[in-house]
């Protein structure tokens, strides 16, 4: 039975999935003290929270069987995404779930902001009939400035166009072919600055949108514009933007989200031109239904068939990827786990090469089977596909990765090298057409095997018998042999041999091994069996 904690005010229809299912158990405690959260959080598999619950790197040192955090909605700065990473926990969120309540946000800030609503209302419920004070402004042709063009910045600006506003869109990933179908221009953010009658942010709160409107930003504002903040708090300065409000640059302000929350600069708070709203963004119904819906199910998922959709933390890939990678998955694994029993030592490089169709593919989900693979070693089960990286650069282990879209002989071709001083071990492997995952080299010697449970590699000389000594001594332990690889540098040279055997090969098989005339070395290696495909 997995066990969930949910520590935010999250829809109870939303986590239906969750309460129905039988391995889970769910625990709702909105609302809890960080000290009670860091007390009871090593009891559960996984947690959900909304923006409330600040998951600190402290609260995670006790999440020792926590797998998944689910951020019930989109932004994640209030998880601490590197110690989650660090203790190989998946952090997922619910991106688009509430992409249309943001956006419908927005559009009635802005409009609150241009016909003093909140303002009107409030004098008007007081009794009192200010027709005068409360003269507005129209939308209508004037000028939007949208930052950030993702979903909601583009729902936005969708809605702004019905409006009859003219949008300027500014967004690295913002394309003037894009710009062009959606009906708005590309501008930059100085150009929004200069022309926008309304300013709108919609980006992440990251270290380059910090403070992005900040004193300097505002002073090349056109004077009397309007500004919405429903994305983060910090984006915008707050005190630069109190200072803007009264010297009458900015005409209004309507800011959902703050810099600390609950929100506390009072001089914003309770400025007269300021519409304030406490996060609610996202507070609908559908919204709170649909985030939660989407995080329980993908919860599910995760721990009863390994699939993550919206990891923050794991690459991201497409359905097709996906599809491409999938018999690579395996084998990356276990070209770590051989090539790390081949060095017999931790490595101080590791070195990762992709060549062919593969390498056309983004291979990060290879890579990190293959750190996997490696690390395990040594590491044992703390290591997983989320923390292998980390893992590797902790261990002060410098790695290299190269892709070359040509062939080397084989449509796609992965290989692993370890170093360690002058010791190195390579491991180099296909999935061969028809055929399944295919070892093509080892420690630079070409060979044919398939990566199977036990695996014996030989180090000889290339004399005449030593197939017929290694064969018997096999024998006298009573080990089948399923099939046999020679590989040598030159006639009379350095061979090896690769076998792979129907049982393991440990001490004292070595040991007799290693005594036969010509033999250098004998090593016995192993792959887990629920990483070996069944033969073909
Ligand atoms: N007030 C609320 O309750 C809610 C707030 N949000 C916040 O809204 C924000 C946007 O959400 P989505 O549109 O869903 O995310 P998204 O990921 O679809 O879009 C974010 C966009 O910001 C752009 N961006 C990043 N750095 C930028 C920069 N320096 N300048 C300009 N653009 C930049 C990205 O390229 C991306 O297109 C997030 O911070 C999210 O947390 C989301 C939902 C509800
Ligand atoms: O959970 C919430 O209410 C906040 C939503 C939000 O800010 C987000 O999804 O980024």
């Amino acid at each position: 039975m997995y066990k969930i904690l949910v520590s935010d005010a999250i829809s109870d229809t939303g986590l239906t999935a969750l309460y129905e299912h039988p391995n889970f158990a769910v625990d709702k405690k909105p609302g809890l003290p960080p000290e009670e959260l860091k007390g009871i959080i090593g009891e559960y598999d996984a947690l959900i929270v909304r923006s409330q619950t600040q998951v600190t790197e402290d609260i995670l040192e006790n999440a020792d069987n926590l797998r998944v955090i689910a951020r019930a909605g989109v932004g994640v700065d209030n998880i601490d995404i590197q110690a989650a990473t660090k203790k190989g926990i998946i952090v997922i969120n619910a991106p688009g779930a509430n992409t249309i309540s943001a956006a419908e946000l927005t559009m009635a800030m802005m409009l609150s902001l241009a016909r003093n609503i909140p303002a009107a209302h409030a004098s008007t419920s007081e009794g009192k009939w200010e027709r005068n004070k409360f003269k507005g402004v129209e939308m209508y042709e004037k000028t939007l400035g949208v930052i950030g063009m993702g979903k909601i910045g583009t729902e936005v600006a969708n809605r702004a166009l019905s409006f009859g506003m003219n949008i300027l869109g500014y967004d690295p990933y913002l394309t003037e072919d894009r710009a062009h179908q959606m009906g708005i221009s590309k501008a930059s953010l100085d150009e929004i600055a200069q022309e926008a009658d309304f300013i709108t942010v919609h980006t992440p709160l990251i270290k380059e949108t910090k403070g992005l409107i900040n004193d300097e930003y505002l002073a090349k504002t056109k004077p009397g514009v309007r500004i919405i903040n429903c994305a983060r708090g910090g984006i915008i300065d707050e005190n630069a933007l109190v200072r803007a409000l009264n010297s009458g640059q900015v005409a209004g302000a309507a800011i959902d989200v703050f810099e600390t929350e609950p929100a506390s600069n009072t001089e914003l708070l309770e400025h007269p031109h300021v519409v304030v709203t406490p996060h609610l963004g996202a507070s609908t119904v559908e919204a709170q239904e649909k985030v939660a819906h989407e995080v329980s199910e993908e919860i599910i998922d995760i721990f009863e068939t390994q699939s993550i959709r919206h990891a923050v933390n794991m690459p991201q890939i497409s359905g097709e990827t996906q599809k491409k990678l999938q018999p690579y998955i395996d084998l990356a694994e276990q070209m770590g786990i051989l090539a790390i029993q081949l060095l017999k030592q931790a490595p101080e490089r590791v070195e990762i090469s992709y060549a062919g169709e593969i390498a056309m593919e983004s291979t990060d989900l290879l890579t990190r089977n293959i750190l996997k693979g490696i690390l395990t070693h040594h590491l044992g089960d703390t290591v997983n596909l989320i923390n292998a990286h980390h893992l590797l650069k902790d261990q002060g282990v410098a790695s290299n990765v190269s892709k070359n879209p040509k062939s080397k002989g084989f449509a796609s071709y992965i290989e692993v090298t370890l170093h360690r001083g002058d010791n190195k071990a390579n491991i180099g492997a296909t999935i061969l057409n028809g055929y399944g995952a295919r070892i093509v080299k080892m420690n630079d010697y070409r060979v044919d095997v398939r990566p199977e449970s036990n695996l014996l590699y030989i180090k000889h000389h290339d004399i005449p018998g030593m197939i017929g000594r290694v064969g018997s001594t096999l024998g006298d332990y009573d080990i089948n042999i399923g099939t046999m690889q020679v590989g040598r540098a030159d006639i009379g040279g350095e061979a090896i041999m690769v076998l792979t055997l129907d049982k393991k090969a440990e001490g004292d098989v070595l040991v007799g091994l290693k005594a036969l005339k010509g033999l250098e070395d004998a090593q016995y290696l192993e792959l887990p069996n629920e990483k070996v495909a069944v033969p073909n």
